[in-house]
């Protein structure tokens, strides 16, 4: 059995191998004791929030948390129904408990469940504190003989409320109601479910909306591969109708998102950040620091540069972002994978609220996503493609393998193109003499390797792609 390790973001297993009752029992009270003794404020409840999202038997699961974490000595508001992991984070916030643990595992297939805690700040707990619930496993502290006290609550009212005074919902709803867009989400089976309707109380087309814990057979990851029955549903709608429409895509507990415009076109956050900080600060009148990850496009920079934006960078995983909202004022931080948060708001991606502002910026701008982002590129002067592959690893020595390569072998060329730069502030990317990067690195959370490239064209970056391929199968 795997040992209980906490990754990029909380504890992951294969449901009944390594991840079981027994260990979340474990774990759970565990986590409390950690929150209690390092975020608890003067001013803290001393409640745990335990959530969870729609995967296989993960109530079971969140009552095995909360009855242990009860057992503990903490009182516990267990939720009574899944929901989107930001809307336990913002409960944690709200209602000043000690912090929140959710029983989710995100993106990742069906076999997997997790265990994310989040801190009372509303977020996700940093690597320090994650650390100490490990320490504490080999050597677990006696636990309080009297317990808490154990009740349910429904996260949903207070977080559909939140975010519809965070927009304004009624000229989002108007555009509904009178028919000049057309909403269509696709909740992956995920937590998300009926989630947009109940906020806009407007007519929202949902796919897949049914609880399936196998996802299809694939997982619930907002790309392109998966998309399929939410193109097939918008392809319909648009060869009727003349109106704009937008699709969004959320993952398995609703901290990513995706879109696809009314030509069917797939938008990630790579192009979904830029039309958020041109919404934000042009329309929205906010102010604040720009934050991207290494693997963001070359655009943001741009595009913060515009609007007087100041820009930060920070390596891949949205803890870095976090850690920076608390901080600093930050107006809006992205990351490639889908996870989009704004300093309005918590400090942790919000999927649903990242729709809103979407929609907003279609509903004011009356343009189309796509039609807005072409402007911002020629606004900005910046045209550009963007892919990324992974690469699956046969196993751990092909990973050394490679880091001995890029660590003892530098690359002074990629794809015929002299390499000018290379920063390894999150794996290595590699700058071109043509103006296009390739970032090679190793994933923090799966056995891949992912390679990440933008250039002029996508043919350039499919030569990146291919060469670097290449060279890791070499
Ligand atoms: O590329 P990886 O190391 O697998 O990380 C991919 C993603 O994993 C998790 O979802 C983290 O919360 C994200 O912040 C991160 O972007």
């Amino acid at each position: 059995m795997n040992p209980i390790k906490f990754g990029t973001d909380g504890w992951r297993g294969i449901i009944a191998d390594d991840f079981t009752f027994d260990r979340v029992a474990l774990v759970a009270p565990l986590a409390a004791q950690v929150l209690a003794q390092t975020g608890g404020s003067d001013g803290s409840s001393g409640t745990v929030i335990v959530g969870y999202d729609r995967r296989f038997l993960a109530e079971e699961f969140a009552k095995t948390a909360a009855v242990a974490v009860q057992n503990a000595g903490f009182d516990v508001l267990l939720s009574e129904s899944y929901a989107p992991t930001p809307a336990f984070s913002l409960a944690a916030k709200q209602l000043n408990a000690l912090g929140a643990i959710v029983l989710t595992a995100s993106h990742n297939p069906g076999a997997y469940l997790g265990l994310k805690v989040k801190g009372g700040f509303g977020g996700s707990v940093s690597p320090e504190v994650t650390q100490q619930i490990e320490a504490k496993l080999d050597n677990p502290a006696a636990l309080s003989a009297t317990p808490g006290k154990l009740e349910n609550f429904n996260p949903w009212p207070a977080y559909c409320k939140t975010l519809r005074e965070m927009v304004d919902i009624e000229a989002i709803k108007e555009a509904i109601a009178s028919g000049k867009i057309t909403v269509f989400v696709d909740v992956m089976h995920g937590a998300a479910a009926g989630g947009l309707a109940q906020i806009l109380e407007e007519t929202v087309h949902e796919v897949n909306s049914d609880r399936d814990p196998l996802f299809g057979g694939g997982a619930p990851e907002p790309l392109p591969r998966y998309l399929s029955q939410l193109f097939r549903v918008m392809r319909t709608h648009q060869r009727k109708s003349s109106g704009l429409s937008i699709g969004f895509v959320f993952d398995g507990d609703s901290d990513r998102i995706a879109a696809v415009d009314s030509s069917g076109n797939f938008l990630s956050s790579q192009i979904l950040v830029p039309i958020l900080i041109e919404h934000l600060a042009k329309r929205r009148g906010l102010a604040g620091e720009v934050i991207k990850t290494v693997s963001g496009s070359d655009i943001i920079p741009k595009i913060a540069k515009l609007y007087d934006l100041p820009l930060f960078e920070t390596p891949i995983g949205y803890k870095y972002i976090a850690d920076r909202m608390l901080t600093t004022q930050v107006l809006v931080g992205g990351e490639e994978s889908g996870g989009i948060g704004y300093g309005t708001h918590i400090p942790e991606r919000d999927a649903l609220l990242s729709a809103l502002y979407l929609l907003e910026a279609v509903v004011k701008s009356g343009e189309d996503l796509s039609e807005i982002y072409s402007r911002l590129q020629q606004e900005t002067s910046f045209t550009s493609a963007y892919d990324r592959i992974d690469l699956h690893l046969a196993n751990m020595e092909e990973r050394s393998r490679l880091l001995g390569l890029l660590e003892n072998q530098p690359l002074t060329e990629i794809a015929c193109k002299a390499v000018v730069d290379c920063n390894k502030v999150d794996g290595y990317k590699f700058r071109l003499a043509d103006g296009s990067w390739l970032l090679i690195r190793f994933s923090g959370t799966e056995p891949v390797l992912r390679l990440y490239s933008e250039a002029a064209t996508l043919k350039e970056v499919m030569q990146n792609l291919n060469w670097a391929k290449a060279w890791a199968h070499n």
